[in-house]
Formats: structure tokens, C-alpha cells, sequence
């Protein structure tokens, strides 16, 4: 069946995807869906106290972008309008995997594919790797103050992280479009004719 673009905007944290979402959002004339952080109570815990905390900050990520994707899905792509998100739903596997350990891990596996096996899923991908450098620089350009206390060690496994679970699902869903962003070297918000390259791409794989 034919579907309507889905676009996500991924990578690791700060690398650009709100960013990058928001202005092809606006240069393109398309919605977009945004995740919620600020309202997140559990993101400042979790960073003082990852083992601590991980279960409900995960299970919180999960159960938001559900409801997210499942208004999404009812909004746009049933009724075949294009929408881009900032994030992709398997970014909540990427994380759990990460930051869980052994029977929590386990039983959130089972619920992360209870819950999004039968939700839509993005058909292009705007991938924007990223260098530890740049990725710290970012985030405390952002300046939430949670984010202070990320341990560049935790940044770095995120960015390896990322990079497995971009090419195990380009080999999963071969049908879906991954579009590689060098964020650490294309500058889209500091150079116009780069992102209008972006935005280029985009619209020629969208008609
Ligand atoms: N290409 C870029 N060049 C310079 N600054 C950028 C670029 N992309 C994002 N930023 C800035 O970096 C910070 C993090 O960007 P953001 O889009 O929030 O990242 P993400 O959504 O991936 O976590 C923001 O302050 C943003 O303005
Ligand atoms: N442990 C998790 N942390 C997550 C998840 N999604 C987002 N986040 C964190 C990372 C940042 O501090 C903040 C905003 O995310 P950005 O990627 O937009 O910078 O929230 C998650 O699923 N698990």
C-alpha cells in the first residue's frame, strides 16, 4: 500500500535533529512532531543516577512517543499526509539497551515490542552522525541544566550505539531510506546553501 512521506530526523544527543526537523518543517510545509523533554521528571534523576533510574525514564520515553505516533498515525499517515518527527520510535531501544540491565532490560524488550510492532514507521531517516566534540559542544550551547551531567563516556557509547542500530536497520527494512548527515562537518544552521542541499534531497525523494 502506498503511504505518505514519514520523516525522521535521528542521531545522538545534540547532534541537530530538532534543529534540522524544524527547519525543513518550515521550508518544506510540513507538521511535525516533536518529543517531549522538558516536561520529562524523571531526565535530571536519571543523569544523577542512571541504574537508578533508567526503568521509569525509559518506560516514560516509550509510553509518551506511543501515544505520540498513535495520534500521529490517526492525524497524518493513515489519511496519507506527510509528517516529520525529530525523532524515530527506535530510539527507545537504542537507549534501553544501554542504559537497562538484565531482567528490566528484558522485560522492556517485550513491552517496547508489544507496544510499536504495529505502529507506522518512518520511510526516510535523516541520520546526522556526529563527533564526541561537537556533540558536548551542542549540548551545552542548548544549556539545559540536567544535561550537565553527562558523562562524555556515556555520549560516546551513544554515538557507537547509534551508528549498530542505523545498519542492522538498513539490513531489517531495506525498503526505508537512510540519508547519512556528517553533522560534525555540515553545518546547516550556520551555512544557508548546505541545508538548502538538504532540503533538496528531501524534496526530490518526497514527490
Ligand atoms: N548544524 C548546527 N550548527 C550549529 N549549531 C547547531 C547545529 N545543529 C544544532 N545546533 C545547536 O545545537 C544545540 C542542539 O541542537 P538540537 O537540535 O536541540 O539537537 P538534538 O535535537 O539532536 O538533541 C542547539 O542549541 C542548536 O541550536
Ligand atoms: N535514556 C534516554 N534518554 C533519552 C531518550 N530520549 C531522549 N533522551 C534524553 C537525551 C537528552 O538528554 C534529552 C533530549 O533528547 P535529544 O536526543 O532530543 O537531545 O533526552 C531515551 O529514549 N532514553
Amino acid at each position: 500500500m502506498k503511504r505518505g512521506p514519514f520523516i525522521a530526523v535521528e542521531g545522538p544527543i545534540g547532534a541537530g535533529k530538532t534543529t534540522l526537523a524544524s527547519m525543513l518543517s518550515t521550508e518544506l510545509n510540513i507538521p511535525i512532531l516533536k518529543e517531549i523533554v522538558e516536561e520529562n521528571p524523571f531526565l535530571d534523576k536519571f543523569y544523577q543516577n542512571i541504574d537508578e533510574w533508567s526503568f521509569q525514564l525509559e518506560m516514560f520515553f516509550l509510553c509518551n512517543r506511543y501515544k505520540q505516533l498513535e495520534d500521529t498515525d490517526l492525524q497524518y499517515i493513515a489519511q496519507d499526509k506527510p509528517v516529520i518527527s525529530d525523532y524515530h520510535i527506535y530510539k527507545n531501544l537504542i537507549f534501553a539497551e544501554r542504559t537497562l540491565k538484565g531482567i528490566k532490560r528484558e522485560k522492556y524488550r517485550q513491552i517496547y515490542h508489544i507496544l510499536t510492532d504495529d505502529l507506522p514507521k518512518p520511510n526516510i531517516i535523516l541520520y546526522i552522525r556526529a563527533n564526541l566534540d561537537t556533540l558536548l559542544y551542542r549540548i551545552s550551547k542548548r544549556g539545559r541544566d540536567f544535561e550537565e551531567q553527562i558523562d562524555p563516556a556515556y555520549l560516546q557509547q551513544l554515538i557507537e550505539d547509534y551508528d549498530t542500530a542505523m545498519t542492522s536497520l538498513a539490513e531489517r527494512e531495506p525498503a526505508t531510506v537512510i540519508v547519512p548527515i556528517n553533522g560534525s562537518e555540515v553545518d546547516f544552521v550556520e551555512h544557508p546553501e548546505q541545508f538548502a542541499r538538504i532540503a533538496a534531497q528531501v524534496k526530490e525523494l518526497i514527490q
